[in-house]
């Protein structure tokens, strides 16, 4: 049918549900399996050629390993991927016939990398080594699929880079991790914050996690959007992976890990939508304007046919992504709704009077505001909308995420909030068991609460200050909250 059958503020999973149905996403017969139709793929691929552009400017250079790993080097280190166990995925027969030793699928590619790093570095001039992978990765899990946000195959990029000194390392993480920040503030028009992750939520196998962190008002939620990990010399140890120095000394090496997933797309859904479907940041749409015409019974049909292709290539020469709907098939109503289903950032009508008075006439999609704009100056002026739609949409998903922090001092205070569905900042001694102590005293049908990121950016923390669930000294300001 046409609308949504659920209110987004009425039933958020069935509207999420409905809205990546409208040609973002089709259901798979394996659970927690989708596919990607055109309308989210064209998404993902903007990103990519933003990011991987990015880290070619680094000196990043993609490469691609296999996806089957054996089992002596996926079971490595017990450590490494204790508590991981039970999501890979094996194969374990070839046609009829059981292969001798089951084949695991790449859940992340570490032990698939590392062995080859370990050959490959031998001396200080093979440092930096930094390759990344652009991939799909398989984690058969349990907890309930939900598109784009957790689903037992995802696509992503995984960079892994090896240095000689910690403080390269440590540099490129941050470097990294702006790029995330990027790619949400200003691809997907959703604010993060960027934070250092707790040592109980941080990748056990490296020395520190760096991540930007959404909030997701509808559920209260946070949600993890990329993470930028130092690894520190745990995985060079592992495998071996050393080099000699200058001074022909053998060191090991210092490693980062990398990655975002299509789970950005899921976030920017969640955050942008409305009770009329999508709503596409339009640096991230694939198709930027739609022209649409409005014949009227006897009025000049090919004349305004005309215009709204002429409308479309003049954008399109000015590298707008435009497109016309002339389906003689659907009313314009129809194609309105249809559109605004899909998120097209802005529409453009053209009927029997913006042809007289050779103007188009412009519907944003964020806020419905509409205006005549003259033909002479459409193309600075739609530039000009778009860029306003792009900041617009950021600001008011920054303002809702703003209006959802709740500081707080007390355990009391803490669990208002987190019924509340606020993302919480607190003081906190970071100390891991009072981490786990928390998780355990918040376990409940909605999820247990945990530390999301403590920010870079501190609040002034006063002397004296305590941890709001231990009533130690506090030691940082950190966010709590419930997550996807
Ligand atoms: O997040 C990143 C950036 C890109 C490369 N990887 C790291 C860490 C990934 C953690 N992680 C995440 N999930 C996993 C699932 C598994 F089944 C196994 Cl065996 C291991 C892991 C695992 O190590
Ligand atoms: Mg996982």
């Amino acid at each position: 049918g046409l609308g949504l059958s659920v209110k987004k503020d009425e039933n958020f999973g069935e509207w999420y549900s409905e809205v990546c149905k409208h040609e973002m996403i089709e259901y798979y017969d394996i659970s927690g399996c989708y596919i990607l139709r055109p309308w989210s793929m064209a998404i993902w691929e903007i990103m990519q050629t933003f990011f991987d552009a990015e880290i070619k400017k680094m000196k990043v250079k993609n490469c691609y390993f296999p996806l089957f790993v054996s089992p002596g080097v996926l079971e490595k280190e017990k450590d490494h991927i204790e508590g991981f166990a039970p999501e890979v995925a094996w194969v374990t027969k070839s046609g009829k016939s059981d292969l001798e030793v089951p084949i695991a699928i790449r859940p992340t590619s570490e032990t698939v990398m590392y062995p080859y790093y370990s050959k490959w570095i031998r001396g200080h001039r093979d440092l930096p080594l930094k390759l990344n992978q652009w991939c799909n990765v398989v984690r058969w899990e349990f907890s309930n699929p939900t598109p784009f946000i957790r689903s037992r195959e995802f696509l992503w990029q995984e960079g892994h880079t090896a240095f000689a000194t910690k403080e390269e390392a440590d540099k490129e993480v941050l470097e990294i991790l702006e790029l995330y920040r990027r790619i949400y503030e200003e691809y997907l028009a959703v604010p993060v914050v960027k934070g250092m992750k707790s040592e109980n939520e941080k990748f056990a196998g490296g020395l520190y996690t760096t991540s930007v962190e959404a909030f997701i008002p509808n559920t209260g939620r946070g949600v993890q959007g990329a993470t930028s990990h130092c690894l520190g010399q745990n995985f060079a140890k592992m495998f071996e992976i050393n080099f000699e120095n200058e001074k022909g000394e053998t060191e090991m090496v210092w490693q980062n890990s990398w990655a975002y997933s299509t789970r950005t797309i899921g976030v920017m859904i969640m955050t942008h939508g409305d009770d009329k479907g999508l709503i596409l940041p339009p640096k991230v749409a694939s198709v930027q304007v739609v022209v649409i015409p409005v014949p009227y019974k006897d009025a000049n049909t090919q004349g305004i046919f005309d215009a709204c292709t002429a409308t479309v290539s003049a954008l399109s020469e000015a590298g707008i992504r435009a497109e016309e709907d002339l389906r003689d098939n659907y009313s314009p109503g129809w194609k309105y709704s249809n559109w605004e289903m899909k998120g097209v950032p802005l529409r453009i009508e053209i009927g029997p009077r913006d042809l007289e008075n050779d103007q188009v006439r412009t519907v944003r999609r964020d806020n419905g505001a509409k205006e005549d704009i003259p033909r002479g100056s459409l193309v600075e002026h739609v530039k000009e909308l778009l860029e306003k739609i792009q900041e617009n949409m950021y600001e008011v998903a920054k303002a809702k995420r703003e209006a959802c922090v709740e500081e707080i001092k007390t355990w009391d205070e803490f669990i208002v909030a987190l019924n509340k569905k606020k993302l919480i900042l607190a003081p906190w001694c970071d100390e891991e068991e009072v981490e786990r102590d928390v998780k355990a005293r918040t376990k409940g049908e909605t999820g247990a609460a945990k530390t999301l990121c403590s920010p870079f950016e501190q609040p002034e923390l006063p002397e004296g200050t305590l941890c709001f669930a231990s009533g130690k000294p506090a030691k940082k300001w950190t966010y709590w909250g419930r997550s996807y």
